[in-house]
């Protein structure tokens, strides 16, 4: 496959806060990456220095080949950090003709831009009619009209309504298709899971899980599990090679392995060695649950 990005060790210290801790990503052409996290967890920070604004304290990160310099790579990149001021009065094909000359591109592709962030029918219409989800469209196609290999959105969907998010999501994944490589910072588990096909869980500036999407989702599972002697079944339960760790909430045992282990093998396990269960049952994590046990570790 071929790679966009590559990052080793990327790093951010303001003084004593490390908003960026050591952070490795590879991202290949046509994925669509989340940078997922909190507030304060370094994603504006990490995008920031991927675009050359902020200066990392350490590590390093090259775009492409590698080959290019960050002037040409940058020129390959449409970013959509901060939304961008558009003039009220004119309309959306004007606007995007007015970027079109302050970055010295051609005015061919404005229409078709237009048309694919839906606002075909509305790119003579003055920017102070649009809502505040066509305004957000509007910027998409702004930041699309040099044809970028690479698209970069911070908080894309952020104090928009329910159909509006539904509509931002659903372009960015049209966009991803036809090619685009996609980064996006966003606080949003939900977000990510609909749209991403892989994520950096940040907290604290640090990575707490890279990779697909699907593969987080698609964990081991774990057990709920209670016997009348919880002391013994814990007992062997650790003495079980794929033993990985155990939870406790008000008595209901949550084990988790490094293998797939089925039910009756586990079963049968505990019964070999004197635990008789008065509940087992398998389940399957959300992803939300998984963040949640990531973390919180
Ligand atoms: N210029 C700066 N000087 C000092 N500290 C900073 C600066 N910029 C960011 N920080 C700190 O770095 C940490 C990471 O901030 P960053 O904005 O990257 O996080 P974020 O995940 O993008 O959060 P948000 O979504 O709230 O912007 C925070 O603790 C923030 O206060």
């Amino acid at each position: 496959m071929e790679s966009v990005l590559e990052v080793k060790g990327l790093t951010k210290k303001y003084r004593r806060l490390t908003a960026v801790d050591h952070i490795d990503l590879s991202i290949e052409k046509g994925a669509v990456y989340g940078l997922l996290g909190p507030n304060g967890s370094g994603k504006s920070t990490t995008l920031g220095m991927l675009l050359n604004v902020i200066n990392p304290t350490e590590g390093s990160f090259s775009w492409f080949d590698g080959k290019s310099s960050s002037q040409a790579a940058l020129k390959r990149i449409g970013a959509l950090i901060e939304r961008p001021n558009f003039y009220s009065y004119m309309s959306a094909y004007k606007n995007l003709e007015l970027v079109c000359k302050i970055k010295q591109i051609d005015t061919t592709n404005i229409s078709d831009k237009l048309t694919l962030v839906g606002l075909g029918d509305r790119q003579h219409d003055a920017f102070k009619t649009f809502s505040l989800g066509m305004k957000q469209r509007l910027a998409i196609a702004s930041a699309l009209l040099n044809d970028p290999d690479v698209l970069i959105l911070d908080e894309p969907t952020n104090g928009f309504d329910p159909q509006g998010i539904l509509q931002i999501r659903q372009l960015i994944k049209d966009i991803a298709k036809s090619g685009t490589t996609v980064i996006l910072a966003s606080h949003l588990l939900d977000e990510v899971e609909k749209v991403c096909t892989h994520v950096l869980i940040l907290q604290k500036g640090k990575m707490l899980y890279n990779g697909k999407v699907d593969e987080l989702i698609a964990s081991n599972g774990f057990f709920e599990l209670k016997a009348d002697d919880a002391e013994e079944m814990i007992k062997h339960l650790k003495l079980h090679n794929a033993f990985d760790k155990i939870t406790e909430t008000d008595g209901l045992y949550r084990v988790f392995f490094k293998d797939i282990i089925t039910p009756s093998s586990l079963n049968y396990y505990l019964m070999q060695n004197g635990v008789s269960l008065s509940h087992l049952v398998f389940k399957k994590e959300s992803l939300e649950e998984q963040f949640i046990q990531l973390t919180q570790a």
